[in-house]
């Protein structure tokens, strides 16, 4: 059960959306599409579900060329950023709705809505009406919804992105373990980092319109395959690891990636000139020169008072410091 993608290319008039992309989803996985707006994340989704017509390329099912099945045949779910739920329905009207499509009798109906329901943390919400609902209880309705006939493949859209913050790592969470508990396999297309890790078993980074890397997070994060995956995943700088040496021996070679937590205000380091501070919520962002490194990012705690135009310690934290390429 295995979905794959080859030589998948996208084009609106001049504009390659998607261009030679290859990726395969697994029985069970949740891949992500990781990338920044306008990178063709959407696109080749919506192409994989057969929203899209391909300008080259294949998207099969264990094999089976899909070209040619509407979107209603190819078992797919389907989740969107403001989840589209029928307003007319009440909760339970709209998590039934692919079961009576399929025809699926009124008691068993009712039995696989209620446990939808449990499984996405609206038991008893049944009998409310969409538009008394949160974002949030829309959105998991809209994904009980989607999982109710048991797709092989579910496709989520920006799941998340219209709610707050808060709720949106919350409700990460939540995703993340009813897909694990539901075993379905899924391809979700985020420009969120954290929200990418936290559900995904693999991430696949795009860039105008190509995969730039696939792997698991861990593996992504620390090594991106090249200086913009890097400055893509947070690292506000590039360099060649020699110019690290100020600090002492390094071990790296080539170039690595700088996340804000690789220099730290703390003593007996290197002397680095505060430029700028910015509050965050449990850090001070800095930046600052440093000899022989010029303008970089650094962290200070918000207990450490540090001031524009004084002059600190910071020492390199190899945490922060991903190897690139
Ligand atoms: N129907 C369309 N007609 C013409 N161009 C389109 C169409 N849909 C998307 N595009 C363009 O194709 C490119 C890829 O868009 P897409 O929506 O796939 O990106 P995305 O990575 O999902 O972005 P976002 O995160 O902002 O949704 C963009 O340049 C976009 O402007």
């Amino acid at each position: 059960m295995m979905l794959s993608v080859a030589g998948v290319s996208v084009r609106y008039g001049p504009l390659a959306a998607v261009s030679d992309v290859d990726l395969r989803v697994d029985d069970g996985e949740v891949v992500a599409l990781l990338g920044p707006s306008g990178c063709g994340k959407s696109t080749l989704l919506r192409a994989v579900a057969g929203l899209e017509p391909l300008t080259a390329g294949s998207v099969r099912w264990d094999g089976a060329d899909l070209a040619g099945v509407p979107v209603h045949r190819r078992g797919f779910g389907l989740v969107f950023q403001d989840g589209q739920l029928f307003p007319h329905r009440d909760v339970a009207g709209n998590v039934a709705f692919g079961l009576r499509m399929a025809g699926v009798p009124r008691p068993r109906r009712d039995e696989r809505v209620a446990e939808l329901l449990d499984l996405v943390g609206l038991a008893g919400y049944g009998g409310r009406r969409v538009s008394q609902l949160s974002g949030g209880e829309a959105q998991r309705v809209a994904l009980a919804r989607a999982l109710a006939p048991e797709p092989r493949l579910l496709l989520l859209d920006e799941p998340l992105s219209a709610l707050d913050r808060a709720l949106r790592e919350h409700l990460a969470v939540d995703l993340a373990r009813v897909l694990r508990v539901a075993g379905t396999s899924a391809l979700v297309v985020t420009h969120d980092h954290d929200e990418a890790f936290t559900l995904a078993d693999r991430v696949a980074l795009m860039r105008a319109g190509r995969i730039r890397q696939v792997g698991a997070p861990a593996q992504v994060w620390a090594h991106p395959a090249d200086p913009e995956t890097a400055h893509f995943l947070g690292c506000s700088t590039v360099l060649p690891a020699d110019r690290l040496h100020l600090f002492g021996d390094v071990p790296w070679h080539g170039d690595v990636g700088l996340r804000t937590s690789a220099l730290r205000v703390a003593p007996d380091g290197v002397p680095a000139r505060v430029l700028t501070t910015v509050h965050r919520r449990d850090h001070v962002l800095l930046s600052v020169a440093i000899d022989g490194l010029g303008n970089v990012d650094a962290t200070a705690a918000i207990t450490d008072q540090v001031a524009v135009g004084t002059t600190v310690s910071v020492r390199l934290n190899p945490e922060g410091v991903a190897p690139v390429g």
